[in-house]
């Protein structure tokens, strides 16, 4: 069975794919279709937004989707980045960055090193929420993941993609872009998240293991 991984970020879609491809699935990505359509996320919560992107792609794809919305929460910032996280350079709280010479990540890592500096509590947690949605035997399921951990003083490593360089995860000493990606998919929200999933969607007889 095809399975659609109805996400436009390359690093999400790389680790999606590596999570479930023990699964006998073939997993496609918004690249192998005719056209794109643009889902607005203007929804208050990962969960919201992740249903949102999941039943628009779905519906207009015909295929089952998975769909994942999903950020930082910051405690000393009052939870920001949370569902602002891939845009949070571009919004008003705590000013914008407009040098277009970076990349949106580093903009979004930049500004977030700023409104940090000098402040001690630097806790803070990657959430997501993944949709599993099947428009025509109208089975929708939703799970999420949580990765404790703060935000280190600059960044450092390669690995990974968006706030990587700059999350040091609970219990390690080193960012999640310096870790190997089968390390960061054993710990990651995205990991814990898509790993609830494949176990009900094995209980649940849509999908097996093996390829
Ligand atoms: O493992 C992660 N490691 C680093 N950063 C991460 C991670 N997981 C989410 N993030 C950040 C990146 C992005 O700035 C935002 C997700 O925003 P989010 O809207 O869910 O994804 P997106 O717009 O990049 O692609 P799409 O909506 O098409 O799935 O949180
Ligand atoms: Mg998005």
């Amino acid at each position: 069975m095809k399975i659609l991984v109805a996400t436009t970020n390359e690093g999400k879609l790389r680790e999606i794919k590596s999570i479930l491809s023990d699964l006998d699935v073939e997993l496609l990505s918004l690249k192998d279709m005719d056209n794109i359509i643009d889902v607005e996320e203007d929804r208050k919560t990962f969960l919201e937004n992740a249903i949102k992107k999941a039943t628009q792609y779905a519906n207009f794809y015909k295929l089952p989707v998975i769909a994942e919305d999903s950020g930082l929460e910051v405690d000393a910032l009052e939870g920001y980045p949370g569902v602002y996280s891939a845009r949070f350079y571009s919004i008003d709280y705590g000013g914008k960055v407009e040098d277009e010479s970076l990349s949106k990540d580093e903009k979004n890592n930049l500004k977030l090193l700023k409104l940090l500096e000098g402040k001690q509590n630097r806790k803070g947690r990657y959430k997501t929420v993944v949709v599993y949605y099947d428009p025509e035997k109208a089975v929708g399921i939703w799970t999420e993941g949580v990765c404790e951990g703060e935000i280190g003083k600059k960044p450092e490593g390669s690995g990974g993609f968006g706030y990587d360089p700059i999350f040091i995860p609970e219990g390690y000493d080193k960012t999640m872009a310096q870790l190997p990606p089968e390390e960061k998919n054993k710990i990651s929200h995205r990991g814990k998240a898509l790993n609830k999933l494949k176990e009900l969607l094995i209980k649940i007889g849509v999908v097996k293991v093996g390829n």
